[in-house]
Parts: structure tokens; C-alpha cells; sequence
């Protein structure tokens, strides 16, 4: 009989990334496979349309760690997106649930878990989200992309296992010669691409096009600025090229590129290692405190990968400075990301994937 698995994750990109790697081995090895995301997430978009794969909307709510008035509606939300994922796991009935986190995820992890399906989630970064951190009660396992668990997070439960980061192989094709076509560049100037996480960075872009004429002194740009965030009164500068969102180009713009300033989204920073991209990563800061991001981008930082610049030191003349010296640095960082191992991660959650429907199994005497 075909396996059958049910997927989860959304709300940005990099919680749905990993998703479409694992689809394409789970399609590949013959399973049937479910998704169960939101109605207006990225989710839809980048599964609605894969093919062998059925896509459910279900009602979400954002968690909030503070007080908003939007925080009783969402609950409602939340409380319907529960009843909704365990109608749709009890009609599915799959060996086997997978998630990746983020809002859409709580109610199909607990849906899952009320059906008595067995609950495997991922984490992408080094310290676990909200979502990933409600879910890990209800999971039976965690894998883990960072190969050690945050300050704040031991592995108590005994629940965390180490499977390091699941990365899209097909971003090794890209070419420099290509990018360079499309961007309408030229080998004179060294090339940095700026790229501020899925959904762009309002803060990156301000620095960025303040600093532009200064920096196209020494560098030629390609900036992916986010869905609606182009400023086309800087369309005239040569050596400076703007895009919202980046698709099939992709591979061929990161080939292109010398050096990167990025976000530190688990999912990019591990890009930009696969590739051996040097990197000066600035964490997303929410009021100026420390995020998740931090403690990635600190992670790199530690291990020679990175030069991090924080969001409350960002002005145009450190940003200039930190570009500088990421490039300076460049052979130093090239040489430590060589030492990096990056490949097995989709066998061992494949593998924890048939373990944990085999365990089911016998416990059911199915
Ligand atoms: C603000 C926030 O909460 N961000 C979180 C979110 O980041 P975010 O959604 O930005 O996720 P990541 O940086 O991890 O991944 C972004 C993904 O989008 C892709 N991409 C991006 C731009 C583009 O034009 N085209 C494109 O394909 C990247 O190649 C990458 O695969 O999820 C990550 C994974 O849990 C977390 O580490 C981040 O902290």
C-alpha cells in the first residue's frame, strides 16, 4: 500500500523551503503526500501548484507574545484551524506528520496528535520558534539543522535530533556568466548581491540606497529588495540592479555574486555556505532586541563563515565598512565554509520519517 504523509510549514518562505526538497524525494520514493498550510501564505503559492501534491487551506491565527486586540480574534482563528486539521487528518489518515513551522503549524501538529498520528517537526533555526516550541509537545521528534542546541534550549526531552541543514541542490547550477547577462554587469567591479531574508528588509534597503553612490565606487550591485519595495528613482545608476523577488534566476545571481549581505534566515545563511558565498549577515532585530537571527548569524560568525553587523549599529558608514572588510576577508571565509559538511540531512529525516511509521505500526499491530 502507498505510504501517505501530510506536510505543514508557512508563513514565509523559510518555513516552506525545506518542504519542497523533502516533497521532491518523497514523490520520488512513491509517497503520497498532503499539505496543510493557510489560505494566503506562501505556502500556497509555492505548493498549490506542484503537481501529486493536494494542498488544504485551513484557518490560521499569528502568535503573539504581547497584547493586541487581534489576539482574541486570532485565537478564534487558531481554535478553528485545529478542528479543520483534525476533520481533514482523520479523513488523510497518513502514517505520518511533518512539519516545519511557523503560524499554520500548531494547529495541524495538534490535529495530527488528537488523531494519534505521529509527529515529526524541524527546526530550522538555532533557537526554536514560538510555533516549533508549542509543537515540540505534541512532536516525537525534533530535527535539528544547527549541530548544537541554544543557550536556552537543552535537550531535556531527549526529543532533539541532529540532522543538519536541507538545502536546495539545484541552486549549484547556477552561472556566473548568466547572472552577469541578466544583470547587464561586467567583470570590471567586484559583485555584491544584497538579499534582506524572503520578504525583503525595509531597514537594509534604506542603509543600501543611502550608501549607493559610495558603494558602486567599488562594487557592482544586485539588490533583491522584496515584493513591493523597488525604489525605481535609483533605476539610473550603473552597476545597480533592483528586483522584488527572485526566482528561476536565483541560482544564476548567487553564482554571480562575490560576496553577499543577507538576513541570517536559517535557510539563506545555509545557501550562501553551500555555495561558499562570504557573507556579511545582518540579523533581523525586532526594537532592537536580539531574535533568532542573531544567534544564527552569531553561530557563523563563530565558526569563520561570517562578519555580522547589528541592526542598532547599521548606519551607511558602518554598512560601508562592514561590505569592505567581508571582502577583504573573503579567502578567510572561503577557506573555513570549505571545511563545512552539508550533504545527508534528507536521508535521516527520510530515515526518521520510516521509523517513526514503522513504530505506529506495531503499536497498532498494523
Ligand atoms: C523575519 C523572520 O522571522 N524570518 C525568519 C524566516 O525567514 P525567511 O522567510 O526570510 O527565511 P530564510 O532566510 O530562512 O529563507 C528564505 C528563502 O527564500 C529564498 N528566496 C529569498 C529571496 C528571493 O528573492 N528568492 C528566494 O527564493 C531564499 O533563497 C531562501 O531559501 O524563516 C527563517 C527559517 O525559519 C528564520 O530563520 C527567519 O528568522
Amino acid at each position: 500500500m502507498q505510504r501517505r504523509i501530510v506536510l505543514t510549514g508557512g508563513g514565509s518562505a523559510g518555513h516552506v523551503t525545506a518542504n519542497l526538497v523533502l516533497i521532491s524525494r518523497l514523490l520520488e520514493e512513491g509517497w503520497d503526500i498532503h499539505y496543510i498550510g493557510s489560505k494566503y501564505g506562501i505556502e500556497r503559492e509555492l505548493v498549490a501548484c506542484l503537481k501529486n501534491v493536494r494542498y488544504y487551506p485551513i484557518s490560521t491565527g499569528k502568535l503573539r507574545r504581547y497584547w493586541a486586540w487581534a489576539n482574541v480574534t486570532d485565537l478564534f482563528k487558531l481554535l478553528l484551524g485545529i478542528v479543520q486539521a483534525f476533520l481533514l487528518l482523520f479523513r488523510i489518515k497518513p502514517g505520518v506528520m511533518f512539519s516545519l513551522g511557523g503560524f499554520v503549524a500548531v494547529p495541524v501538529v495538534v490535529g495530527a496528535a488528537l488523531n494519534g498520528v505521529p509527529v515529526i517537526i524541524f527546526e530550522p533555526d538555532l533557537h526554536p520558534g514560538l510555533a516549533n516550541r508549542i509543537s515540540r509537545k505534541f512532536a516525537q521528534v525534533m530535527c535539528t539543522t544547527f549541530n548544537k542546541s541554544s543557550a536556552f534550549d537543552r535537550n531535556v526531552d531527549g526529543k532533539m535530533v541532529h540532522v543538519g541543514p536541507i538545502v536546495r541542490e539545484e541552486l549549484k547550477l547556477g552561472s556566473r556568466a548568466r547572472g552577469i547577462g541578466i544583470c547587464g554587469f561586467n567583470e570590471e567591479k567586484p559583485i555584491l548581491l544584497i538579499m534582506g531574508g524572503s520578504q525583503g528588509a525595509e531597514r537594509i534597503n534604506r542603509i543600501v540606497r543611502e550608501a549607493l553612490p559610495k558603494l558602486l565606487k567599488g562594487y557592482q550591485v544586485v539588490h533583491i529588495c522584496g515584493i513591493g519595495k523597488m525604489d525605481l528613482s535609483f533605476g539610473h545608476y550603473a552597476g545597480y540592479r533592483q528586483l522584488e523577488y527572485a526566482r528561476e534566476e536565483l541560482p544564476d545571481l548567487m553564482a554571480m555574486a562575490d560576496i553577499v549581505v543577507s538576513r541570517a534566515g536559517s535557510n539563506a545563511i545555509h545557501e550562501w555556505l553551500l555555495l561558499r558565498k562570504p557573507m556579511l549577515l545582518i540579523p533581523h532585530a525586532i526594537g532592537g532586541t536580539r531574535t533568532g537571527q542573531t544567534l544564527n548569524a552569531e553561530y557563523f560568525k563563530d565558526a569563520g563563515y561570517a562578519e555580522v553587523l547589528y541592526e542598532a549599529d547599521l548606519t551607511k558608514e558602518t554598512f560601508l565598512k562592514a561590505v569592505d572588510v567581508t571582502y577583504s576577508n573573503q579567502k578567510s571565509f572561503v577557506d573555513a565554509m570549505k571545511a563545512s559538511k552539508m550533504d545527508g540531512a534528507v536521508d535521516k529525516v527520510l530515515t526518521l520519517i520510516e521509523m517513526a511509521v514503522h513504530k505506529q505500526k506495531e503499536g497498532t499491530g498494523g
